[in-house]
């Protein structure tokens, strides 16, 4: 029960802590049971008539003289508590650090793994997973799962041990008040059993609530604006209340379930107590228990049933740490798509890529590119344009890996793009998009993990070629300024150029470029168009753009048009065909008239 094999088998350095944790409580309740026992037996002895003998000599040597039992004196028998209080306590210490050991050897396994599977899968993750989910999960359900290593499972293991152990002992002195007891024991995982079954169905519309609440808050935080401008804040704000209103019924209920099952648990742990003492206070009665024996039973008597009912109040938490495992699991099991035996590119000066006949679907019916043929080569500008939906970011997303082909193949200098390992792929191909991600730190941070090995003039020459260097130099602490979060310090412009210098600078053969200049300021757009032509001379570009004006030069321009390549060649070739390219041109050309004239 609420014990996953395969969480524990993963965990393997954890087990042993959990080992050690479960003899720290064992040897805890062990020091409990001699000390209870010794002062049974001094009341035994001192209700016989034993007395100290205090004529002859000294305190110490009449508690030497003081027998509990044959070999055991009052000295030593104090000696023996003091001692197993130290070990106690002791235990107990180690109880914590074990405890926190094992959890902490957990989280970090668990994460290790959720992230390693992360960069196998790549873009694939999200296959089994949303974004917030990967998140959710590797935060929250790993710290979930830790508790369930650190408290619950040895809680559990030791539940078991401690009434075996008590029943073994309190055998000696009253094996029918033992047998009441170890019958009494079971009750407790039964009715544990019975709660989780309600429990199961309350936690799960609990969980559902929680999460629908997060998505909404966090949608509405992030369109805040919009709503503000539609006017529809006031709506929201309506729905939202209901919404937490609902989370917070939802979350009464799971607490009056935990509280009621924490009464019933203690209604069986204190009904066992007690009739096992009643059998023992019977025996005494009647003259076959002595009055020491029957203070050991009431004392260890709650002894039994304290373990199991702990582990009654922890049984929430392991199911949420199940419910995590079974989350956590999903996404370890997501099959990997592996090359099975990767190939390298040939080394070349040159990387020739070459699309033949593809044909892609996200869906397995929409037909999203159909038979498309081109050839992507230094020397010049390669351009894909088309209108919106066209799948130019989806041809995109075919050459950098990101999707399988469904038919059809992409080579780069030969070799085919499904035999080649993602690794091999990005160390000739790079990617600058609309939402290149600028990180926390400095500007040469974010400028060397395309290239640590970059040596200062390899900086400067990448700023200059993205037009930065002006914009670097200027500021205070130049290269060592530190950029906010996603690149928030700095403008769209600023974040484009230094996406750029990035890729110069990590020296890859082939560039794609998706609309790398959308909603930038006019500046930066003419820049990096000037640095992505100087580029193309010497490597394989790629770039897709809205901004016809801008793929003028281009060596090829091919035309995209639901899906079909239905032109290509240079501008002047395209606009003396007249056709699609042609009325997009003087489409855009209006367009751009219209808003100039306002
Ligand atoms: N992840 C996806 N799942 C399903 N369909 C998708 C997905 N991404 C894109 N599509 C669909 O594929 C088609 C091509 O999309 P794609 O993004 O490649 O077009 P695009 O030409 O780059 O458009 P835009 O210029 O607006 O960026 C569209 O009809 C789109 O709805």
């Amino acid at each position: 029960m609420m014990i996953n094999k395969r969480l524990i088998s993963i965990c393997d350095e954890s087990k042993k802590y959990m080992g050690l944790t479960i003899l720290c409580s064992w040897i805890g309740i062990i020091c409990n049971i001699i000390i209870v026992l010794l002062i049974g037996q001094l009341i035994n002895v001192m209700v016989a008539g034993q007395t100290l003998n205090l004529t002859s000599g000294s305190l110490w040597t009449a508690m030497s003289d003081y027998m509990l039992t044959k070999h055991v004196s009052l000295t030593m028998g104090i000696i023996i508590i003091v001692i197993a209080l130290i070990v106690k306590l002791v235990s107990h210490h180690l109880y914590g650090t074990f405890s926190y050991k094992s959890s902490a050897n957990a989280r970090a396994t668990l994460r290790r793994l959720v992230y390693e599977k992360l960069l196998r899968l790549g873009m694939d993750y999200q296959k089994s997973e949303k974004t917030s989910g990967v998140v959710q999960l590797s935060i929250e359900g790993v710290e979930q799962l830790e508790i369930y290593f650190g408290k619950y499972i040895p809680q559990f293991f030791y539940s078991l041990l401690a009434p075996l152990t008590l029943f073994v002992v309190i055998s000696f002195i009253s094996w029918q008040a033992a047998l009441v007891f170890m019958l009494c024991v079971p009750l407790i995982p039964v009715s544990i059993i019975a709660i989780m079954k309600v429990a199961k169905r309350i936690l799960k519309e609990y969980w559902n609530n929680y999460a629908n609440l997060g998505d909404t808050f966090l949608e509405n935080l992030q369109g805040l604006t919009t709503l503000k401008v539609y006017g529809q804040d006031d709506q929201k704000h309506i729905e939202m209340n209901e919404e937490a209103e609902a989370f917070r019924r939802i979350t009464m209920k799971v607490l009056s379930m935990q509280l009621n099952s924490i009464n019933i648990m203690d209604l069986i742990a204190f009904g066992g107590s007690a009739l096992g003492t009643i059998v023992a206070l019977y025996q005494f009665k009647n003259g076959n228990l002595q009055v020491g024996d029957l203070i050991v039973i009431i004392l260890l008597s709650s002894e039994f049933f304290i373990p199991l009912r702990l582990l009654g109040s922890y049984f929430h938490i392991a199911m949420n740490g199940m419910a995590a495992s079974d989350r956590i699991f999903a996404l370890l099991d997501t099959e990997e798509e592996v090359v099975k035996s990767p190939k390298v590119i040939p080394a070349s000066d040159q990387l020739n890529i070459k699309v033949e006949n593809v044909n892609f679907s996200y869906d397995g019916q929409r037909q999203v590119l159909k038979d498309i043929s081109l050839d992507l080569t230094p020397g010049g500008l390669t351009a894909i344009v088309g209108e919106s939906g066209s799948g130019k970011s989806t041809m995109a997303a075919l050459l950098l890996a990101q999707k399988k082909v469904n038919h059809g193949q992409i080579t780069l200098n030969g070799v085919r793009l499904s035999d080649i390992a993602p690794e091999e792929l990005y160390r000739h191909v790079s990617l600058v998009s609309a939402h290149s991600h600028i990180f926390k730190g400095t500007l040469r941070d974010n400028l060397l993990m395309a290239n640590p090995a970059a040596t200062m003039e390899e900086i400067e020459q990448a700023l200059k070629t993205a037009r930065l260097y002006e914009f670097v130099t200027s500021l205070p602490n130049g290269l060592e300024t530190e950029v906010a979060e996603n690149g928030s310090s700095l403008s769209g412009g600023q974040k484009q150029r230094l996406a750029l210098a990035r890729v110069i600078l990590a020296n890859r053969q082939a560039i794609i470029f998706d609309e790398a200049t959308s909603n930038i300021d006019v500046e930066s757009e003419e820049a990096i168009w000037d640095a992505i032509y100087d580029l193309s001379e010497t490597k394989t570009i790629m770039v897709i753009s809205h901004r016809l004006s801008s793929v003028k030069r281009a060596k090829m321009i091919h035309v995209f048009k639901l899906g079909e390549l239905v032109e290509s060649g240079t501008h002047e070739a395209l606009m003396s065909q007249d056709e699609v390219y042609a009325h997009m041109v003087s489409e855009q050309q209006q367009l751009e008239s219209i808003r100039e004239v306002r």
